[in-house]
């Protein structure tokens, strides 16, 4: 058995084979980019309108406006001092402005156009490459792609960048107990809720899932349903089986198809039989099949290496303060659904391993080792 702050040194110690992939900005939302992004361009692409209102060349009381420029419009049109033109946001002004005046603060008069504010030189004017210079590193190796850095990536003409790719992961199912809901339950069976939960929790990630199998609590059958999964998958996680239990098959199992183990059981609750181990690049988890304690080892487990696999960082846990005294009895460290509102965590009723209703009510998981702790102490938090 590992303490918990080895199991997290053990996952961090992992160097997964990130694999460069190219692909359309808008297929790269929480990925991580793995080269550097050169402008092609300079943005502004020309020098633009800021505004509705008049382009203006030199500092005159009134001007005379000879044309009009709309976005997108393609206009010869120059200036000269004294004269002005109507233009409209984006649109590129014209040759010899000097400040763009927005309309609010002109009178017009057939073509004559008086001002009620003198703009400072080079008002309201989005001069060319002022963001952005063409051949200017834009982005940085490693840079965490979100919703602006597409919009970026497409301002910029860009349809191809190098990213890691999504991992590929598997689920497999154990448990001869399980149904799937919509079928009926017979005598001592359960509905099977891992397979989806997991699944769920995955799709909150940039990571490709191969599919959900399901296994009976067999040697044989577990042994060759991990064989078929390993053929295809990055990381693979089985849930149940991992205990000592007579129909706990998946240590076994994983022995057979030569994954190595990293670490088996973990100081803490719920969780303890969680087995983590690899072959060659592959990584396994085998998650304890208690419903809470599968998804609290995926929060605290599975994602920091989906993170290496991507190329990012971990996530370090918040901290928040307790919201009301608490006793951890027993002796292991635990970690705890809890509702976290504005920096104040409440920790949830109802903490056995196998309830998932304050898993679903809650927001965090609450570190807190056995003893006392008063309300107000700092505690770590792992959001979900
Ligand atoms: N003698 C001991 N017994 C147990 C120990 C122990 O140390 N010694 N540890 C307990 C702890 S802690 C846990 S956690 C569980 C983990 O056991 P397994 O990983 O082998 O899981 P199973 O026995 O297959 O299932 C446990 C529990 O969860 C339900 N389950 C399983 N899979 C699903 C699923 N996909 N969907 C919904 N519910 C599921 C299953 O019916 C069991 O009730 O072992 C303890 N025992
Ligand atoms: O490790 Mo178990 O999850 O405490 O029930």
């Amino acid at each position: 058995m590992v303490s918990i702050e080895e199991a997290f040194e053990r996952i961090a110690k992992q160097r997964p084979v990130r694999v460069k992939q190219h692909v359309h900005p808008s297929e790269a939302v929480g990925l991580h980019l793995a080269d550097v992004v050169v402008s092609p361009m300079d943005i502004p692409v020309f020098d633009n309108s800021a505004m509705d209102g008049y382009a203006l060349c030199g500092e005159s009381d009134t001007y005379r406006i000879i044309g009009e420029v709309a976005a997108g419009s393609q206009s010869e049109l120059t200036l000269a001092p004294g004269q002005a033109a109507r233009i409209f946001t984006g649109a590129r002004v014209p040759k010899g402005t000097t400040a763009v005046i927005m309309q609010e603060k002109t009178l017009v008069e057939g073509h004559a156009l008086s001002l009620t504010e003198i703009p400072a030189a080079g008002a309201n004017v989005r001069i060319k490459g002022e963001e952005i210079r063409q051949g200017q590193e834009v982005f940085q190796a490693g840079h965490y792609i979100n919703a602006a850095t597409v919009g970026m990536l497409l301002s910029l003409g860009i349809t191809s960048v190098s990213v890691f790719a999504r991992p590929r992961v598997g689920i497999l199912i154990t448990g001869n107990e399980l149904v799937t809901a919509g079928e009926q339950l017979g005598e001592g069976q359960i509905y099977e809720s891992n397979g989806g939960s997991l699944q769920a929790a995955l799709q909150q990630l940039p990571v490709e899932v191969t599919g959900v199998a399901r296994v009976t609590d067999d040697l044989e059958s577990t042994s060759s349903a991990i064989r078929d999964l390993l053929g295809e998958v990055d990381i693979l996680l089985i849930s149940g089986g991992i205990s000592v239990g007579d129909y706990d098959f998946v240590k076994e199992a994983l022995a057979q198809n030569e994954v190595e183990e990293v670490f088996y059981k973990v100081d803490q609750k719920p969780g303890k039989p969680l087995f983590f181990g690899k072959r060659k690049h592959q990584f396994v988890y085998a998650l304890p099949g208690n419903p809470a304690s599968s998804l609290t080892c995926f929060y605290l487990y599975v994602t920091p290496l989906i993170h290496q696999f991507l190329g990012g960082a971990a996530k370090v846990p918040e901290r928040v303060g307790l919201g009301h005294d608490f006793e951890v009895r027993g002796v292991r460290p635990t970690f705890y659904r809890a509702k976290v509102e504005e920096g104040v965590a409440t920790i949830l009723d109802k903490q056995s391993s196998s309830m998932l209703h304050s898993f679903a009510l809650g927001n965090g998981l609450v570190f807190l080792s056995p003893g006392i702790h008063n309300k107000g102490v700092e505690i770590p938090v792992w959001y979900y």
